[in-house]
């Protein structure tokens, strides 16, 4: 499953944008908990399900559709301890640095009101500006790629001279575990376009830089966008940075509770909710939903949390679903489960990486593909499209 890092000082809202991400009406079976560990849990992508398209029910078994939007698991983990200086050690505990290691994808949480300041301390809102928080959080995730590989440089250089391996490769082993391929070294070498043995320290900087956002991309979630402090920061924001969302995960905890407890019709990433009994709303139940209307969902479209998720894996990893089907009339498995499973793939997948991606043994007995839709046999070097429908013939 993809994992996605929060990352963010104290107090800016990572608990609760986890909270928010991971509560849901309905689980998915084979992930019955939504919190995997004390900082894991469970959180759901969302597409248009092709069900609605063909007007057939389907029975998803891998993720989940809710009036056509099919929700498709990702795993949130909450990277606590990211401080200024957390590099230098402060905080640096071994989890810590598999948490930063697995994830594919960070969202910088940034407190957007400006009430909290660098040590996550309150402060009138509106004192602090949160651009120091992303320029922290950058610099300290940078920080700890070069630790990877800057403190062995020498060493790594040596040992491609003395055993003839090429430095792309020595720097991808030394990475190992971080989740980033030979492929991106390469292109990340590129910028700065020399021989490596000639790589200053500044050299090596902008090729660490480089291969972040490359490799593990970030996107801001400037949350707490309900405070009226936040407006004008979160502009700022945004002209500085390409990928800036608004959020309120206090707004979305609101909102997820209330439909939980079937007060309120809202389904996640929506631009607004249905009242459904207004007798069982207390006045101040009332006026706080009325006050996420008013100054979060017609001010920001929608309270930003399924959009900070979908940006991340849609976007940023540029991933595509793929619906895999073993009967292309029907659209089903063998058991007659209506497009049972939606995958996330990279965009460029061929058919044969589905394959493996469903499982080793299919991949490996892979013949060729059928688009369900066409009911046509596709090429063996056909990218994959978003919402495909694909059918895997095998040996
Ligand atoms: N106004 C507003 N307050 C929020 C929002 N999200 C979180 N908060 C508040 O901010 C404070 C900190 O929230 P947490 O979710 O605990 O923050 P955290 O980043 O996990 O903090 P640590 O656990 O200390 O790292 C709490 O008082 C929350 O109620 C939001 O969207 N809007």
């Amino acid at each position: 499953m993809i994992e996605i890092g929060i990352t963010g000082k104290p107090n800016v809202g990572k608990s609760s944008f986890f909270n928010a991400a991971t509560l849901s009406k309905a689980e998915v079976a084979s992930y019955p908990f939504t919190t995997i560990d004390s900082n894991r849990g469970v959180a759901y992508v969302t597409s248009q399900c092709p069900c609605k398209e063909f007007n057939i029910k389907c029975n998803p078994k891998n993720s989940i559709c809710e009036d056509g939007v099919r929700f498709i698991p990702v795993e949130l983990i909450d990277v606590a301890g990211l401080v200024p200086g957390a590099h230098e050690g402060r905080g640096l505990g071994n989890k810590f640095l598999d948490d930063l290691r697995q994830a594919s994808v960070f969202l910088h949480v940034v407190d957007a009101s400006g009430s909290t300041d660098e040590e996550g301390r309150p402060v009138e809102p509106g004192s602090y500006d949160p651009i120091k928080d992303v320029e922290f959080l950058e610099k300290e995730i940078l920080m700890w790629l070069y630790g990877i590989i800057g403190k062995n440089w020498d060493r790594l250089i040596r040992k491609a001279t003395s055993e003839k391996i090429d430095m792309a490769k020595v720097i991808y082993e030394q990475l190992s575990g971080v989740g980033v391929s030979v492929e991106d070294v390469i292109e990340a070498s590129r910028k700065v376009g020399k021989d490596y043995h000639s790589w200053s320290n500044e050299d090596l900087l902008v090729f660490v830089d480089e291969l972040l956002k490359i490799a593990k991309p970030s996107l801001i979630v400037a949350n707490k966008a309900d405070m009226a402090s936040a407006r004008e920061n979160i502009e700022r924001l945004k002209e500085k940075y390409p990928n800036v969302v608004p959020t309120s995960a206090e707004a979305e905890l609101a909102l997820k509770r209330a439909a939980k407890a079937g007060l309120i019709d809202y389904t996640p990433g929506d631009g607004d909710f249905k009242i459904l009994d207004e007798g069982k709303l207390t006045k101040k139940q009332l006026s706080a939903l009325e006050y996420i209307r008013e100054n979060v969902l017609k001010v920001y479209g929608s309270t930003g949390i399924q959009e900070a998720l979908n940006r991340a894996v849609f976007d940023l990893l540029d991933m595509i679903v793929v619906y895999p089907v073993e009967d292309e009339h029907k659209l089903s498995d063998k058991e007659g489960n209506i497009l049972p499973d939606a995958f996330l793939i990279p965009r460029g997948s061929k058919p044969r990486d589905l394959a493996y991606l469903i499982h080793t043994e299919i991949g490996d007995s892979f013949m060729h593909a059928i688009d369900a839709r066409k009911k046509m046999r596709i090429a063996s070097d056909y990218k994959l499209q978003d919402r495909d429908i694909i059918t895997i013939i095998c040996k």
